[in-house]
């Protein structure tokens, strides 16, 4: 199993009220503590788009040792910036509808995959070792666009394979408003390349408690590796109605109770995000992270 971690990213980028970077990196140390061994931690986007994430090239340096760390780069002017700081594992972001990428990258699916084919050149000659370069590929949109409405499968299929043909490493498939149902997931998966199976992630936003179910069916196809952020935060600044991403909290009870090994500590999880919810004056709302919390206060009684 693994699980990407992508709180301190998706999470985060949508909150309005800023976090200061301290607290971004005491709750990625928690998360670290917590086990999770994949976390993307920021991006180099612009921080006019995205001002949350505008102290990315002072977080990066900073980053507590252990776990594997990425950062989402839109261009060629934030692959500089990452590379600059010392990324060595990145995503990039495209979509299976232009609607979405004309909002998100003020540019069509084509235009990005254009922008894309440079940026991965000038990455694989940065001069990282090849063991340490990693690149993911988000396909958000793919079961349905907040301004173009659903998805066909076959189109979602296209973009994954583009992006496959020009290196990406993994391929991650975003719900990005956090719509779709099993029989969806299903759907899609007839429509992808079976051979990309361990190179393919589930980005699963929670808007209408389906992330788990969603879960549960890409698992039954034999799919391993799933998106989620710490308390459930998320949402992105260009999908209107986007609700949080699907919760780790609730990832890790439903895979441990499945007899999946997470090796995330379900307590240490539960309390990684309780500082960056009082910055942003809010009570936990994921389900496992509450029921984590009630039990240790139960017993502390
Ligand atoms: C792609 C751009 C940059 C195009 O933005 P643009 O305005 O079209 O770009 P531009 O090339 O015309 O540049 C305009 C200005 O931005 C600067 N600029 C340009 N690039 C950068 C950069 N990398 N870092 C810093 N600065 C940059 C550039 O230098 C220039 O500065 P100026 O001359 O005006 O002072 C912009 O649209 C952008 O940053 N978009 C990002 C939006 C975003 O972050 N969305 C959320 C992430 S996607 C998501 O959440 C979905 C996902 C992945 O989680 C999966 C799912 O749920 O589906």
């Amino acid at each position: 199993m693994r699980i990407v971690e992508v709180g301190p990213r998706d999470g985060l980028q949508n909150e309005k009220a800023p976090v200061p970077t301290d607290v971004k990196l005491r709750f990625i140390a928690r998360l670290a503590e917590a086990g999770l061994k994949e976390i993307e931690a920021t991006s180099f986007v612009s921080p006019k788009w995205v001002p949350q994430l505008g102290d990315a090239a002072e977080l990066w340096p900073q980053l507590p040792p252990g776990p594997l760390y990425s950062a989402l780069v839109p261009n060629q002017k934030g692959l500089a910036r990452a590379i600059e700081v010392g990324v060595k594992r990145i995503a990039l972001f495209t979509a299976a509808s232009d609607a979405f990428t004309q909002k998100n990258i003020n540019m069509t699916v084509d235009a990005s995959l254009e922008v894309f084919r440079q940026v991965i050149a000038s990455f694989r000659g940065a001069g990282i070792p090849p063991a340490d370069q990693w690149m993911r590929a988000y396909v958000s949109t793919a079961f349905e666009c907040p301004y173009a409405g659903r998805i066909e499968p076959g189109r979602v299929a296209e973009v994954a394979n583009r992006l496959f043909e020009m290196g990406v490493d993994e391929v991650s498939l975003g719900d990005t408003i956090g719509v779709a149902a099993p029989v969806e997931v299903f759907r899609l998966a007839d429509a992808l390349d079976s051979r990309r199976k361990s190179q393919i992630a589930w980005h699963f936003h929670d808007t209408h408690g389906t992330g788990i179910a969603n879960v549960s069916a890409a698992l039954d196809l034999g799919y391993t590796a799933f998106d989620s952020s710490a308390a459930g935060f998320g949402g992105c600044p260009y999908a209107p109605g986007a609700g949080g991403n699907l919760a780790t909290e609730d990832l890790v009870y439903f895979l441990e109770r499945t007899g999946m090994p997470t090796g995330v500590d379900v307590d240490r999880m539960a309390r990684a995000s309780e500082e960056v919810l009082a910055v942003l004056g809010r009570a936990p709302t994921a389900k496992s992270q509450l029921a984590a919390l009630a039990a240790a206060a139960k017993c502390a009684t």
